[in-house]
């Protein structure tokens, strides 16, 4: 069931030196569901941090307030706060000789005395955190001997032992490879689901959040959060706040961000596919118009032009500069 873990009204954020007052975010509105993947995305400096570190309670609002699980942030201790919230941050400096399972261990910090010692539950929450990642396996393994995409998954894991109602992550796919960018998302997914955790994703990665989030934060200089389901905002337009000017949009179709251009209308035939790909290539070679038609086959794929017959894109422009010249 979906439940409000944090809210944020009417804020007002940023940073003060003295009295120099530097306002970010302005009149800034949001409501995080449990059970569901958030992820927030803006351009460089836009504010996605601040925001963070105002969740945290690592900056004080200037106006406004958040609060979580309907109690104002600043109102709780670090103690406290820590089995609310965990986080996950960009590139965390940890020591190589350490193994998995001590560095998920790390995340009942906020339940232990100052020993560290881990009871009987401390170890079962360690143990499901473990296996909620899919890491177990490597459970005895250093933190030096794996590999980015696991580390990853092993802080993912410290922070659901945290045993918190709500995860925020920044950037967790950062210098991971496609394969592993889109099982940490899905992972973080399945995490919502089935432990109803609140998840918060600070991300620039945006056709995977159009794959894995519930919800998006849209966060651009100068206008309100835009918030809503990722479908909606594509169908709506509104994604295109995400990129400042018109030399880029979000193509509905292809589901990804294209370069605005005015493309020659070469007069190309055939498969819809293939044809985007050709225009693509074009494109990036500055083809212009064309006298003749283009024809595409595809299984086997060919260019019929002039005549001839090309069975690759490479093969068709090395003909057309010899024309050239
Ligand atoms: N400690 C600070 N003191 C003063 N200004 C700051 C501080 N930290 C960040 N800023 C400013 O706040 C603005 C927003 O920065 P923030 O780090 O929140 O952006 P961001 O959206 O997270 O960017 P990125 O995508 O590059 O991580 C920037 O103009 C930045 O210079």
């Amino acid at each position: 069931m979906k439940r409000e873990a944090i809210s944020g009204k009417n804020l007002s954020l940023g940073y003060q030196k003295g009295n120099d007052k530097k306002t970010i975010l302005e009149g800034l509105n949001f409501s995080l569901q449990s059970g569901e993947l958030t992820c927030l995305l803006g351009p460089n400096g836009v504010g996605k941090s601040t925001l963070v570190k105002a969740i945290l309670g690592e900056i004080k609002p200037f106006k406004g307030e958040i609060t979580i699980g309907g109690k104002t942030n600043s109102d709780f201790s670090n103690a406290e706060l820590a089995k609310e919230l965990a986080v996950v941050l960009t590139e965390p400096i940890l020591p190589g000789n350490m193994t998995v399972s001590q560095l998920v261990a790390l995340g009942r910090i906020p339940y232990t005395n100052w020993t560290g010692k881990l009871n009987q539950l401390d170890r079962e929450k360690v143990n499901q955190a473990l296996a909620a990642t899919k890491i177990t396996y490597l459970k005895d393994e250093r933190l030096s001997e794996i590999s980015d995409g696991q580390r990853q998954k092993a802080m993912i894991a410290r922070a659901l032992a945290q045993d918190g109602k709500v995860m925020i992550l920044d950037e967790p796919t950062a210098h991971l490879d496609l394969v592993n960018r889109y099982e940490i998302m899905h992972l973080l997914r399945e995490i919502c689901v089935n432990e109803e955790k609140a998840i918060l994703v600070v991300t620039h990665d945006l056709e995977i959040a159009l794959e894995t989030a519930d919800q998006f934060w849209l966060l651009n200089c100068g206008t309100p959060l835009i918030a809503g389901l990722p479908e909606d905002l594509v169908i709506s337009g509104q994604i295109n706040e995400l990129l400042p000017g018109k030399e880029f949009h979000f193509d509905p179709e292809k589901g990804k961000i294209q370069k605005t251009s005015d493309l020659p209308a070469w007069n190309i035939s055939g498969d819809k596919n293939l044809t985007y790909w050709i225009q693509k290539a074009f494109s990036k070679k500055n083809i212009g118009l064309l006298d003749n038609l283009i024809e595409v086959k595809n299984e086997p794929f060919q260019i019929l032009f002039e005549g001839k017959t090309f069975l690759s894109l490479e093969e068709f422009f090395k003909f057309l500069g010899s024309r050239k010249s």
